[in-house]
C-alpha cells in the first residue's frame, strides 16, 4: 500500500480498537508493583531503571499484540476481527516487521537496565516472559489453542515480570513481592479469559480450545467469580501472614468493578455481541486493584 492510500484509508476507530488502550495497563501493572515493594522494602526507588523498564514492557505488549495478530491470520482464527493489526493496516509482512523492531526496542530498554547493573538476571527473567508469550500465539506451539493460555498469563504477568522489576530495583528478589505477584497476575489471567467469552464460535470453528470453549459460557461464567475474587483472596493471605501492610487491603476499594463484571457475564454470557465489552471490564478491574494495592505498599514508607 502506498503512503497515500494509507492516509486516505486511515480509520481511527479502527486503529483505536487494534491498539486497545486500556489493555496496556497489563504491561505497566506488573512493573509497577515490583517497584512499589522494593520501594516499601527498602525506601529507595531507582526512577531510570523504573522509567525504562515501563518503555520497554510497553514495547514488549505492542509485539506481542502485534504478532498474535500476524499469527492468528495464519490459522484464520481473525477471519472476524476487523481490529486485526493486520487488516487495519492492510500489510501483513509489514505488521510482521514492525513487531519485531518493536520487540527488539523492548529488549534493548531492558539490556540497558543489566548494563547498569552489570547483571544479566533481569534481561534473563524477561526473555523467559517472551519466550512464554511467543508459545501462547507463536508456530509451532501455539498453546493458546490448547487452552493454556491462562496459567501462562499468570506465571509471565505475575511472577516473572514482577520479580523482574523488583530486581531491577534491589539486585535481590523478596518472599513479599513474589506473593504480590500473584494478585496482579491473576487479575491479568481474569482480562484474557473474559476474551473468550464473545470468540466461541470462530474459536471452535479454527479448533482453538479456549477454557470458554471447554467448559461452555454457561459454566465457564459460573466459575468467573472464583477467579475475580482471587486478588483479593492473595492480599488476605499476605496480610494475615504479615508480609503484607494492612494498607494493601486498600484493594478491597475496587470490589464494585469485580460485582459487575461477575452479574455482567452471568447474565451476558451466551449474546456474543453483548458479552464482548466484559474484558474491558476487567481491565478496569484490573487497573483499579492494580493501583490500589501499589499505593498500600508505598504507604507504608510515605506515613512512616
Ligand atoms: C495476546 C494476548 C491475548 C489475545 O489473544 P487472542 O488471540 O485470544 O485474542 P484476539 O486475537 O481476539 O485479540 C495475550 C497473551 C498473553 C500471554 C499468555 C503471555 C504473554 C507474556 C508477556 C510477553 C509478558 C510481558 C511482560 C512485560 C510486562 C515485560
Ligand atoms: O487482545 C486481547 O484480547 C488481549 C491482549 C493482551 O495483550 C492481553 C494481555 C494480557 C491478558 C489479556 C490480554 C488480552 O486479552
Amino acid at each position: 500500500m502506498t503512503t497515500t492510500n494509507f492516509v486516505k484509508k486511515f480509520d481511527g476507530k479502527r486503529w483505536l480498537a487494534a491498539i486497545k488502550l486500556p489493555i496496556y495497563s497489563v504491561a505497566i501493572a506488573p512493573i509497577t508493583l515490583g517497584t512499589a515493594v522494593a520501594y516499601c522494602d527498602t525506601g529507595r526507588w531507582l526512577p531510570s531503571h523504573f522509567w525504562s523498564f515501563i518503555g520497554a514492557a510497553v514495547c514488549i505488549l505492542t509485539w506481542l499484540n502485534t504478532s498474535n495478530d500476524v499469527f492468528d491470520d495464519d490459522t484464520g482464527i481473525d477471519v472476524n476481527k476487523d481490529s486485526s493489526y493486520v487488516k487495519v493496516v492492510g500489510n501483513k509482512v509489514l505488521v510482521f516487521w514492525a513487531s519485531n523492531a518493536f520487540l527488539l526496542l523492548g529488549l534493548a530498554g531492558i539490556g540497558a537496565i543489566a548494563w547498569w547493573q552489570q547483571d544479566w538476571t533481569v534481561l534473563g527473567l524477561i526473555v523467559l516472559a517472551v519466550a512464554l508469550g511467543y508459545s501462547y500465539q507463536g508456530p509451532p506451539f501455539r498453546l493458546g489453542y490448547l487452552g493454556l493460555g491462562e496459567p501462562i498469563c499468570l506465571l509471565s504477568f505475575g511472577p516473572v515480570a514482577v520479580a523482574a522489576a523488583y530486581y531491577a530495583q534491589t539486585q535481590t528478589v523478596s518472599p513479599s513481592a513474589l506473593v504480590a505477584s500473584l494478585a496482579v497476575g491473576s487479575s491479568t489471567s481474569l482480562i484474557l479469559f473474559c476474551s473468550h467469552f464473545h470468540q466461541v464460535a470462530d474459536d471452535i470453528a479454527a479448533g482453538k480450545r479456549s477454557p470458554v470453549v471447554r467448559l461452555g459460557t454457561q459454566r465457564a461464567a459460573r466459575l468467573l467469580p472464583w477467579i475475580v475474587a482471587s486478588p483479593f483472596a492473595v492480599v488476605a493471605i499476605g496480610v494475615v501472614l504479615g508480609m503484607f501492610s494492612p494498607w494493601t487491603l486498600l484493594i478491597v476499594a475496587s470490589a464494585p468493578v469485580a460485582v459487575e463484571l461477575v452479574r455482567h457475564v452471568n447474565a451476558e454470557h451466551a449474546r456474543p455481541e453483548r458479552v464482548s465489552n466484559c474484558k474491558f471490564i476487567a481491565a478496569k478491574l484490573h487497573i483499579q486493584s492494580s493501583i490500589l494495592l501499589c499505593l498500600g505498599f508505598v504507604l507504608v514508607q510515605w506515613l512512616h
